[in-house]
């Protein structure tokens, strides 16, 4: 097996990383914290299942999570695959050559997958051969052998695949004790059930004896039941001719009673038959009296008919009266209210031309009040009209006077043309003197010149005085320009200011034509509003003559005194009113029909004549027939049963005479009867009867419960026998277990046994291996290394023992290292290792024997050094240098 790439993304320090792996030696080589310890970790991490730090530890600072790849041979069957595992994600997985993910359902399924394709064996964990021999982290490398015993026994135990025979001991301890106890159980099953068959025998006998006496007791039984059938036939026989004697009996007492029965029936016949004569007679009596007061009864009857018709007559009567005392009532308000009606026309009439004649004072009154009103606009109109004409005249005299101070100004303006010819003339004067005092200059700057050679005037030779002469001319000159020039300066001020008066003396003369049409506008206008004063003047005047007449016109209309009003009221109640003249004349006519109608019902009441009086003589009548009548009806119905209650005493008596002749007849048949039986024979055979039951009874009873008894026996019987079935089988069982517990005893012995034997023997064999390899490393053939079965590092120099705590740190190193890769040579497939920095402490000798080593170790596919001691660099044919740039680590060179 071997890694061909490790490739870290977000990965500690790395960004992004790819560090190749070739057979042989590899050395990833780096400053301190460049980046190297972490592609070991990353290869633990995705082959070996193992990360010393957390995930998110192991995911660089600031990213959500990383990713290792890692690349490698197969053991198994040479093909490449690659393992991907992410940090802080939970994603493993494995991709064959083409990209594809493998199927592997559950982390148990990658597990055994990794193991077989590194060749890892089956028992060993892949955590702790990573642990403990291929990528032993750079702290645990010697530490692991400093430990106690048990800690060391605790990392390389399961290693050596011994704890097999330690699991095996203890769990068959398991077992064994299991196997105790249920023999233990058992055996207090076999106490119970041996316990249980004890009286088996004893029962059975007891069952047989209870069976003999149910036999012997059905036989008594049996002979009882045949006398009992004997006995019951003779008395069923004598019972019953004993029972016809008693219904013979029976029947002539029931004949007895009915013939008393019938004859009290007959006294109460006699009885009333005679009270049925008696009422007859008493009728007789009575007779007479009793039909004259059925007919006066009958007649009062219709006279209180007849008084009922007369009150209901009399009833309405009274109801008329009140309806025409109502009508009456009514009437006399409608009275009032007419002449209510008339009153009010009367008055309306005579204010009729009064309430016109208001209307008409009035109507007039306001046109007055509406002139007045006009009169004081009028007068609003007058004053603003001449306020305006005040403004209008105002005006007129600003302007004349305005005209007229422009008018002086024309002359001045008039000036202006000359003023400006003048100006002109001065400039003109001005600069023709400006240009000569240029000439001057000149000349008296050539004259001034020594040098000079012709006089610039006359062109002649100069001598001194000539230059001195006409130095003084032209000087002259020039002064009396400049003198000039500033007379006419000053005269151009003069000027300017005299052009600017006319100027603007122009510019006012120039208005003349706006304000001359003004003023005559104006002067038109104040004509116009004198006009309209005078006839706003006029129109107010007129006005005031028409208003004259209000005085009058309204001491009239007090003096009238409003009639309108009164009229109004007047109207008011005649309206009210107006309308019971023709409601009187209706109740007058309603009122007549009523009287009619109250006539008519007394003429009605007067036929009825003295009904009362009548009504009292018969009652008086009646009162003196009243007792014979009561007799008459309370004997009445008594006396018409004669006849029938005669019918009644004869049939009775006929009756009685029948069931006499019957009674005699039963007493001939029952002393026959009697003759034929005997009544103590039938006493004696019931006693014996009765006893023979009893006997059959008890029989009875003793079987059943014989029988009873021999059922809960067979019962018991059989729980016994089931109890002895169980009892052998469990005997069976015990003797089994009792062997089994002996052969597991023997396993277990066994097992300690072989465990120790196995694992002395492998120690052995790592140990001489281990000591081969020591002694390559260190160079020195005097020196032995033993692993001993505790897991102690014993080194002999000379004969001198050294436990691995007195070892210097570079011995310790070469020991550790001896020892782990003897570990792994012997017991894995695996022939990968990682060393980290496993030249610390070593002196540049050891450092050299270490390299060439390693080197030459056999057995290993690939050794990878991680190093920042660069003696790697110049003995290994890999190299990888790892170098961290800006923070991330990058691979520089491999
Ligand atoms: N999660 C992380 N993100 C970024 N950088 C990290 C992270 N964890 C550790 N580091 C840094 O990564 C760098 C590389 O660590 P690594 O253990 O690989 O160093 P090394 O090269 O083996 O150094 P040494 O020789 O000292 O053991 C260190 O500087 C470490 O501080
Ligand atoms: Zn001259």
């Amino acid at each position: 097996m071997k890694i061909t790439e490790v490739d870290l993304s977000n990965i500690k320090s790395y960004k992004q990383g790819t560090i190749k792996l070739t057979e042989g030696v590899n050395a990833v080589i780096g400053q301190n914290g460049a980046g190297k310890s972490t592609v070991q970790e990353a290869v633990g991490f995705a082959l070996f299942d193992h990360l010393r730090l957390t995930q998110s530890e192991f995911v660089r600072d600031g990213e959500n999570s990383g990713k290792v790849a890692v690349k490698f041979i197969s053991n198994k069957n040479g093909k490449e695959y690659t393992v991907e595992r992410y940090a802080d994600r939970s994603i493993h997985r494995i991709l064959d050559e083409d990209g594809n993910k493998l199927d592997l359902t559950d982390k148990d399924e990658r597990v055994q997958w990794l193991k077989e394709h590194l060749g890892v064996p089956e028992s060993n964990s892949l955590e702790k051969l990573w642990k403990s021999s291929i990528g032993v982290p750079q702290t645990q490398f010697t530490n692991d052998f400093a430990k106690s015993q048990s800690k060391r026994e605790g990392v390389f135990n399961p290693l050596l695949d011994v704890d097999v025979y330690d699991d095996l001991w203890s769990e068959l301890k398991d077992v064994n004790d299991e196997l105790r106890k249920e023999i233990n159980e058992i055996e207090k099953d076999l106490e119970g059930l041996h316990a249980q068959v004890e009286g088996l025998e004893e029962t059975r006998e007891e069952k047989d004896d209870l069976e003999d006496d149910i036999e012997e007791l059905e036989t008594d039984l049996e002979d009882a039941e045949e006398q009992l059938e004997d006995k019951e036939d003779r008395l069923e026989t004598l019972q019953e001719i004993d029972d016809e004697i008693e219904e013979l009996e029976k029947k002539i007492k029931e004949k007895e009673n009915t013939i008393e029965n019938r004859e009290e029936s007959l006294g109460e016949a006699e009885k009333a038959l005679e009270e049925a004569e008696e009422a007859q007679e008493i009728i007789d009596e009575v007779e007479d009296a009793y039909e004259e007061y059925e007919e006066k009864d009958e007649e009062l009857e219709k006279l209180r008919e007849r008084k009922q018709e007369k009150d209901d007559v009399e009833d309405r009567i009274t109801e008329i009266e009140k309806k025409i005392s109502q009508l009456e009532a009514k009437k006399e308000n409608l009275e009032e209210q007419v002449e209510k009606a008339e009153k009010a026309q009367e008055k309306m009439d005579e204010l009729e031309d009064k309430k016109k004649r208001q209307k008409e004072l009035e109507d007039k009154l306001d046109g007055i009040e509406d002139k007045e009103d006009k009169i004081e606009e009028l007068k609003t109109d007058l004053e603003d009209a001449e306020d305006e004409l005040d403004e209008l005249e105002t005006e007129i005299k600003d302007l004349e006077k305005e005209i007229e101070e422009i008018k002086e100004k024309k002359e001045t303006a008039e000036k202006l043309e000359s003023l400006e010819e003048k100006e002109q003339e001065f400039r003109d004067e001005k600069s023709r003197l400006e240009a000569n005092i240029d000439d001057y200059k000149e000349a008296i700057s050539i004259l001034e010149d020594a040098e000079g050679a012709d006089c610039p005037t006359c062109g002649q030779d100069l001598d001194a005085e000539h230059r001195q002469k006409v130095l003084t001319e032209k000087r002259e000159e020039k002064e009396s320009a400049e003198n000039r020039i500033q007379e006419i300066d000053s005269k151009l001020e003069e000027l300017e200011e005299e052009i600017e008066e006319a100027e603007e003396a122009q510019r006012q003369v120039q208005r003349l034509d706006d304000l001359n049409p003004q003023l005559k506008e104006k002067q038109e206008e104040k004509q116009e509003q004198e006009t309209e004063i005078k006839e706003i003047k006029k129109e107010i005047k007129s006005l005031e003559e028409e208003i004259d007449s209000k005085d009058k016109v309204e001491s009239e209309l007090e003096e009238l005194d409003d009639p309108r009003s009164d009229y109004k009221e007047a109207e008011v109640t005649y309206q009210n009113n107006k309308d019971a003249e023709s409601g009187l004349e209706e109740v007058e006519e309603e009122l007549e029909e009523w009287e009619e109608k109250k006539e008519e019902k007394q003429d009605e009441l007067d036929e009825f004549g003295d009904i009362e009086t009548k009504i009292e003589e018969i009652e008086d009548r009646l009162d003196e027939l009243e007792d014979d009548h009561r007799k008459y009806v309370s004997k009445e119905e008594t006396a018409e049963k004669v006849e029938e209650r005669q019918e009644r005493v004869d049939d009775l008596e006929q009756e009685i005479e029948g069931l006499e002749s019957e009674v005699e007849e039963f007493e001939d048949q029952l002393s026959e009867k009697e003759e034929q039986l005997d009544p103590e024979e039938l006493e004696q055979l019931e006693s014996e009867v009765d006893d023979l039951k009893g006997d059959i009874r008890e029989y009875e009873t003793r079987i059943e419960e014989k029988e009873g008894q021999v059922d809960d026996l067979e019962d018991e019987i059989e729980e016994m026998e089931e109890a002895k079935q169980d009892l052998e089988e469990k005997e069976d069982e015990y003797t089994e277990l009792k062997k089994d517990l002996e052969y597991g005893e023997f396993l277990r012995t066994k097992m300690r046994d072989a465990g120790e034997q196995v694992r002395e023997v492998m120690i052995k064999k790592i140990s001489k291996e281990a000591d081969r390899i020591y002694r390559q490393l260190r160079g020195n053939p005097g020196e032995k290394l033993e692993w001993r079965k505790d897991y102690k590092i014993i080194v002999e120099e000379n004969d001198q023992r050294k436990p691995f705590q007195k070892l210097s740190g570079g011995e310790k190193m070469s020991a550790a290292l001896a020892v782990r890769l003897a570990i792994l040579q012997l017991l894995s497939d695996v022939d990968i290792v990682f060393l980290d920095e496993p030249t610390t402490n070593l002196d540049s000798e050891k450092k050299g024997n270490l390299v060439d080593q390693i080197q030459e170790l056999n057995g290993f596919e690939q050794l990878t050094v991680v190093s920042h001691d660069d003696t790697f660099e110049s003995m290994t044919e890999h190299v990888i240098a790892v170098e961290k740039q800006n923070g991330a680590s990058k691979v520089v060179d491999q």
